[in-house]
């Protein structure tokens, strides 16, 4: 089984996975969601983030489908989680800098892999799985052959990466991007950092052999492994920037539309009253890595981008596929007559750098307001955006009070 074949990368799939997992999103979820028990076996989870990733399907339509099922306080901790990715998002977008730091960090790393062949032969080893820790390179496996590995062992992962074996955490998030299916700029960085002690200063995570013991049920008990954590050394974090309002754009005027990979779910626009001469399909692939990312990523994309256009050809005129640099995105956008080009608010990553130097025409991005209700919350930790979750939840109609 390829992991497109795990992880069919449509809308339909995406619906069904909610169904099946709906029941089980209340307080199964609180109880089973850290428990890993294996690939093909990720039953305490729901297994969505290749399509909340891409926004096949939206937060709001899995919070609404969860809380009309669901009590809030039954469903406290499925909803906390699901706005992780919405308050990573917003703190990237307010210190957009960190990303840029990653992507220094990382081709600093990359040159001493070429450079240094201890390092390299270290790195190697662990992208191959083949370091000795047991429960390490089946997971490193894992994530090349499905794409996907549950939240618990991403963290064990990035802890023995960077505490065990003594790895440039950047090598890591690489590895990550390269590979997962839901790779995210926002999540899967300051995720990394978070383990590193860099993003909470100071604060580290562990992986201990007897939490892994507990909650793969005994499958794994790695020896070796690092008994503490020390905190790596890093620049402050940049000063806080304004949260972006996004554009508005003149459905009078011609426009084209450009799809990206951040948000595949277009009816908003429609709604807005866009109207597209022509669409285009936005492939920001390169941006992720230096090194080429597994052919799984591709794939998965170039679905997702056919299962969008397919579902809604009569909207959006002829489509071009996979645009990739912004002169092509302007000569096409030119070519179809248009005085503006309409997108979806990308937040911090590959596809916003490269929407960031599209100069022809007019670029309108229409910032979805879910995210913008939510990203200024995003000042400070997780826990005190937390508190505003009641109020994001409030503002979106026909949530349930109680
Ligand atoms: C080192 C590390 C790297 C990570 N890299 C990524 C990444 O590149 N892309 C990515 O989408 N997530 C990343 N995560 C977050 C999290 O592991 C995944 O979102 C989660 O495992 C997805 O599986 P699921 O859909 O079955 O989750 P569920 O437990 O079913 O959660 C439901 C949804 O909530 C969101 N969510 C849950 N946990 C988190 C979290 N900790 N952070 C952000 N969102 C969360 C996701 O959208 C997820 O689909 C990373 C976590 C760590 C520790």
């Amino acid at each position: 089984m390829t992991a497109t074949d795990i992880f069919p990368p449509n809308r339909t799939e995406a619906l069904s996975r909610l169904q099946r997992f709906l029941p089980h999103a209340g307080r199964d979820y609180a109880a089973q969601r850290n428990y890993d028990r294996g690939a093909g076996q990720h039953t305490g989870v729901s297994t969505l983030s290749p399509y909340l990733r891409h926004r096949l399907l939206t937060e709001e339509e899995v919070l609404r489908a969860v809380l009309g099922r669901h009590s809030r306080s039954a469903a406290e901790k499925f909803v906390q989680e699901v706005f992780w990715r919405t308050y990573w998002k917003g703190w990237l977008e307010m210190r957009p800098a960190v990303w840029g730091g990653y992507r220094a960090g990382l081709d600093q790393a990359w040159d001493r892999v070429q450079t240094q062949s201890g390092l390299r032969a270290e790195w190697e080893a662990a992208c191959l799985g083949r370091t000795g820790i047991d429960c390490f390179d089946v997971w490193a496996r894992e994530l090349a052959e499905t794409g996907y590995l549950h939240n618990h062992t991403r963290m064990w992962f990035a802890s023995i990466w960077v505490f065990t074996l003594r790895l440039p955490w950047e090598l890591g998030a690489d590895f990550f991007l390269r590979h997962l299916l839901d790779g995210d700029p926002a999540s899967n960085t300051l995720s990394w950092r978070w383990v590193a002690g860099l993003q909470t200063r100071g604060k580290t995570y562990l992986a201990r052999a007897s939490n892994i013991r507990k909650y793969t049920e005994g499958r794994f008990d790695p020896k070796g492994l690092a008994s503490e954590a020390p905190a790596l050394d890093g620049p402050p974090h940049p000063p806080r920037m304004a949260p972006p309002a996004g554009d508005s754009f003149d459905p009078a005027r011609p426009s084209v539309l450009l799809l990206h990979e951040d948000d595949l779910s277009p009816a908003w626009l429609f709604d807005r009253g866009l109207r597209p001469l022509a669409t285009a399909t936005l492939d920001a692939t390169d941006g992720f890595s230096p090194l080429h990312p597994a052919p799984h990523l591709g794939a998965f994309k170039r679905g997702a981008f056919a299962d969008v256009t397919q579902r809604w050809s009569d909207r959006l005129g002829p489509v071009t596929e996979g645009l990739r640099t912004p002169e092509d995105i302007g000569t096409w956008a030119r070519d179809a007559g248009a005085e503006q080009i309409v997108t979806v608010y990308a937040p911090v990553g590959p596809t916003a750098d490269i929407l960031n130097r599209i100069d022809a025409l007019p670029l309108r991005r229409l910032l979805r307001p879910f995210d913008a209700e939510a990203w200024p919350y995003a000042t400070a930790g997780f826990f005190k955006f937390k508190d505003k979750i009641p109020t994001l939840l409030g503002a979106m109609a026909g949530i349930r009070a109680a």
